[in-house]
């Protein structure tokens, strides 16, 4: 499929900086398909452990879904890297099982202690970043984290010969853009204006490109590095801290939250567990079809119902006492912006001050407002993807972990 000015493949740019990515049918040749089907996940629980493998930011919320994927569906595993700047306290539990999990206190922006995590792995799942949209941290930092940190990564393998990085991106390196176009249940083909000014969804796009960009290059030993970015669209589930905090604000307003943003506004969601998942499943089918799988990007999907963002929380918030109030925004959207405007005004006034970091922000609202979902099968025919939760037990499992969450409204 054509591409037009950037676009869902990864040509995206940020205002100021350029990005780019290869189409489908690019070096490595999509012509053809992947046939085999993958069943539920487990392979031949007889194979051999002698794999490494090294997740950076383990102990963050996706982080945490990929490590304990792996040590359930990923029986080639001989040892677990987890490397976060945080080591969560949960690592001590995993570490009686069968496989040997090493829990590295480090910093990505840091080469040296990147490189020392690295040096004889496998497979890297490169996880870690800096998801701020809300202002906390300075642009400078976001850019040192999600793009330094990612450069300091593909440094180090082909440094130290490893083979196979896969790349935690985003769909906000596609978009919304900064001219609120929407995409509606588009794919990684579909044209699309990928321009973006924030810092997040800009370091977000450069790190890909850079992670596409190192697939081919040669590692220590000789052999070609095999790269690949997933492009989860917003990410729910167990752990998740946006949730949360929208669950207490409901909590505080009585049992209520209030529409903002039009119904008819979907934006793409999948679960945590299907990410985690095709994480795992692209880094063990990324060593057996580097061909057809490097240097590709692959949006993340489940059977996520589409929705705006408020109406798909209230399918965990609502069975938890919370509800929605007005079939319409109670604000006019005009106000939501001057507010939005001026939370922007407050941040920048206060900085020497105090962090004010509110949820609503101009770039926040643009996102939420703006439709954008996906509709893709391109995991599926490369790698044999399926999600690995229905809808069903996506929901339920986060409605269990929001009821179990303290103070529960019910
Ligand atoms: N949460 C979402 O909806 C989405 C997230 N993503 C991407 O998924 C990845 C994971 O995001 P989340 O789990 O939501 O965020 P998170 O903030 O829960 O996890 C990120 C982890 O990276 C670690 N980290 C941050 N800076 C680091 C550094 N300098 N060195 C080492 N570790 C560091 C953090 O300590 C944290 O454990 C990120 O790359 C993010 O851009 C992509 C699409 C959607
Ligand atoms: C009060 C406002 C009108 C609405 C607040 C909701 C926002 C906080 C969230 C709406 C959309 C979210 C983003 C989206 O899901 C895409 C994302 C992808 C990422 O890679 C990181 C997180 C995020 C930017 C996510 C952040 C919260 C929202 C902006």
């Amino acid at each position: 499929m054509g591409q037009e000015g950037g676009g869902a493949s990864g040509r995206g740019r940020c205002v100021g900086r350029p990005a780019g990515a290869p189409k489908e049918d690019g070096p490595s040749g999509g012509q053809f398909e992947y046939l085999r089907t993958v069943a539920a996940g487990m392979a031949d629980s007889t194979e051999v452990r002698e794999l490494v493998y090294l997740v950076t930011g383990g102990c963050g919320f996706l982080g945490e879904h990929v490590v304990r994927m792996l040590l359930q569906r990923e029986p080639r595993l001989l040892e677990l890297r987890v490397f976060d700047l945080h080591l969560g306290a949960w690592l001590e539990e995993l570490k009686t099982g069968p496989v040997q999990v090493t829990a590295i206190q480090g910093d990505v922006t840091q080469a040296h202690e990147v490189a020392a995590a690295v040096a004889g792995a496998h497979v890297v799942i490169h996880t870690a970043g800096l998801v701020d949209v809300f202002g906390r941290a300075s642009p400078e930092t976001i850019y040192e984290v999600n793009v330094q940190g990612t450069k300091n990564v593909i440094e180090a393998c082909v440094q130290t010969g490893t083979r196979f990085l896969v790349y935690t991106s985003s769909m906000e390196v596609v978009g919304p853009n900064i001219k609120g176009h929407h995409f509606y249940r588009g794919n990684e083909d579909t044209p699309y204006e990928a321009v973006h000014r924030h810092p997040y969804p800009c370091s977000k796009a450069q790190a890909e490109r850079l992670v596409l960009e190192a697939n081919g290059r040669k590692v220590h030993g000789g052999l070609p590095l095999v790269t690949c970015a997933l492009r989860p669209t917003g990410i729910y589930g167990e752990g998740h801290q946006i949730m949360r905090d929208f669950y207490h604000q409901g909590l505080r307003l009585g049992g209520r939250l209030f529409r903002t943003i039009p119904a008819s506004v979907e934006h793409g969601r999948v679960y945590v567990g299907n990410v985690a998942w095709m994480h795992v499943l692209v880094a063990r089918e990324l060593q057996q079809r580097a061909a057809l799988m490097g240097g590709q990007v692959y949006f993340c999907y489940d059977q996520s119902p589409y929705k705006s963002y408020e109406d798909f929380n209230m399918e965990f918030l609502g069975p938890c006492g919370l509800r929605l109030v007005e079939t319409r925004p109670l604000v006019p959207y005009w106000l939501l912006m001057l507010l939005a405007a001026l939370n922007a005004l407050l941040q920048w006034l206060l900085r020497p001050l105090l962090l004010y970091a509110p949820l609503l922000n101009p770039y926040t609202l643009a996102v939420a407002n703006t439709a954008f979902t996906v509709n893709t099968d391109k995991a599926q025919r490369h790698f044999g993807y399926e999600p690995l939760f229905s809808w069903e037990d996506s929901r339920t499992r986060t409605i269990r972990w929001v009821q179990a969450m303290e103070g529960s409204a019910r």
